[in-house]
C-alpha cells in the first residue's frame, strides 16, 4: 500500500522573536499561513524492517539527517512498529529558504504513516511527535492560518485569509536559521504588532494585513544577504499591497489581490531571479481524528 500526502511551504505573515530562554531557542509570537507551493511525499511498504528516504533534489539529505525519515523513526518508536517504509519526496519547495521545506515534509510523513500504520493518532499525538523533530513541524501538521508559540511548536488556528496571490522570489543564497537567531542576539529587535495582525485577520482586512506585515529576523539577514533590499524595492516598485521576507529568509514575499499585478511582478521579478512562483493560499488539513 502506498500513501500520498501533498506538503505546502508557509510563509511567515508576522515573526516576532519575544526573547532567548535558557534552552538556546528563543521564544517567539507568529502568525504563519501555508501556501500552494508544495512538496509531496509518499509513504509505501518497503520489505526489509528499515527506513529509506528517496528525494528528487540534490543536496537534500536521504538518511536519518532527513526530517521526514526522523519524524518515520520517532513514529516506529513510539508505537513500537516493526515495519519498513520507503519514502518519495519530490521536491518543488526551494531549500533552506525560508518557508520550511523539511518541516512540511516531516508533518506530511506523520499524517501519511498515521494512515499507513493505521494508528489513529490524536491532533495532540501528531504534535508531540512533530516538535520532537523542529520547531516548525507542528504548525504543518494541520497548516493552514494559525499562531505559533512558544519556540514556534504550540498552535492556535485562525480564520483562513481573504483570497490572494502569493508572488515569492528565492535569491540564489540559501540560509542558515540558527546561524540568523544567534546573530539577532547582537542587535536590536524589531517587534511587529502581531495581535493588531490577528484582528485584522479575524476582520478579513486584506489591506491591514498587507500593513502589518513584519519580521523581527528581516533585518539580521538583510545585512548579509544584500539581495533582499533590492528585491523589496523592485516589488515595491512593480506593485503589490504587501512585501516581507518569510521566517530566516532569504525567500522575499508579496501579496496581492490583483491577477494583473501578479502577472506584473512575475514577469518583473523573472528578469532578476531564477526562482519566482505565484501561488494561492492553503487551507488547512482535516485530520482523521478530527472525523470521530
Ligand atoms: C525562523 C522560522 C520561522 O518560522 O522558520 P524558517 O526560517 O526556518 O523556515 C522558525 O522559527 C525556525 O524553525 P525550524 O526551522 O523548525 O527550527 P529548528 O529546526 O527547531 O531549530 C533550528 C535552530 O534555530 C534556532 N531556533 C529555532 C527556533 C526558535 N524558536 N528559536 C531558535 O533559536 C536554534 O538555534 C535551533 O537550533
Ligand atoms: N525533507 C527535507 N527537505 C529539505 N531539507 C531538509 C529535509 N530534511 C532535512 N533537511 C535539511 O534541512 C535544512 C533546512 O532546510 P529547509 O527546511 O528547507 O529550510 P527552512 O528551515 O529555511 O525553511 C536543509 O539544509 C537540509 O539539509
Amino acid at each position: 500500500m502506498k500513501v500520498l500526502e501533498k506538503a505546502p511551504a508557509k510563509i511567515n505573515l508576522s515573526l516576532d522573536v519575544l526573547g532567548k530562554r535558557s534552552d538556546g531557542y528563543h521564544e517567539v509570537k507568529m502568525v504563519m499561513t501555508s501556501i500552494d507551493l508544495a512538496d509531496r511525499v509518499e509513504c509505501g511498504d518497503l520489505s526489509e524492517n528499515r527506513i529509506l528516504v528517496r528525494t528528487s533534489a540534490p543536496y537534500v539529505p536521504e538518511d536519518e539527517r532527513n526530517f521526514a525519515y526522523q519524524a518515520a523513526q520517532c513514529i516506529r518508536e513510539t508505537y513500537r512498529i516493526n515495519r519498513g517504509v520507503e519514502i518519495m519526496i519530490k521536491k518543488n519547495i526551494p531549500v533552506a529558504a525560508g518557508l520550511a521545506g523539511g518541516s512540511t515534509d516531516a508533518a506530511a510523513t506523520i499524517r501519511a504513516l498515521d494512515k499507513l500504520w493505521g494508528i489513529g493518532m490524536s491532533y495532540e499525538e501528531m504534535l508531540e511527535i512533530a516538535a520532537k523533530i523542529g520547531s516548525d513541524v507542528a504548525f504543518c501538521i494541520k497548516g493552514g492560518t494559525a499562531l505559533a508559540t512558544g519556540r514556534g511548536e504550540k498552535i492556535t488556528p485562525l480564520p483562513s485569509l481573504p483570497p490572494c496571490w502569493v508572488v515569492l522570489v528565492k535569491p540564489t543564497v540559501s540560509i542558515s536559521t540558527a546561524q540568523i537567531y544567534k546573530e539577532l542576539d547582537s542587535q536590536p529587535i524589531m517587534h511587529p504588532d502581531v495581535e493588531a495582525m490577528m484582528r485584522a485577520i479575524e476582520e478579513e482586512d486584506f489591506q491591514t494585513i498587507c500593513r502589518l506585515l513584519g519580521n523581527s529576523l528581516e533585518s539580521v539577514t538583510m545585512k548579509k544577504v544584500a539581495d533582499i533590499a533590492k528585491i523589496k524595492e523592485q516589488m515595491k516598485g512593480i506593485g503589490a499591497e504587501g512585501i516581507l521576507m518569510s521566517g530566516s529568509g532569504p525567500t522575499v514575499f508579496a501579496l496581492t489581490q490583483h491577477e494583473s499585478r501578479m502577472q506584473r511582478l512575475m514577469n518583473g521579478m523573472r528578469g532578476y531571479c531564477s526562482q519566482v512562483f505565484a501561488v494561492r493560499l492553503c487551507k488547512p488539513f482535516p485530520l482523521l481524528s478530527e472525523h470521530e
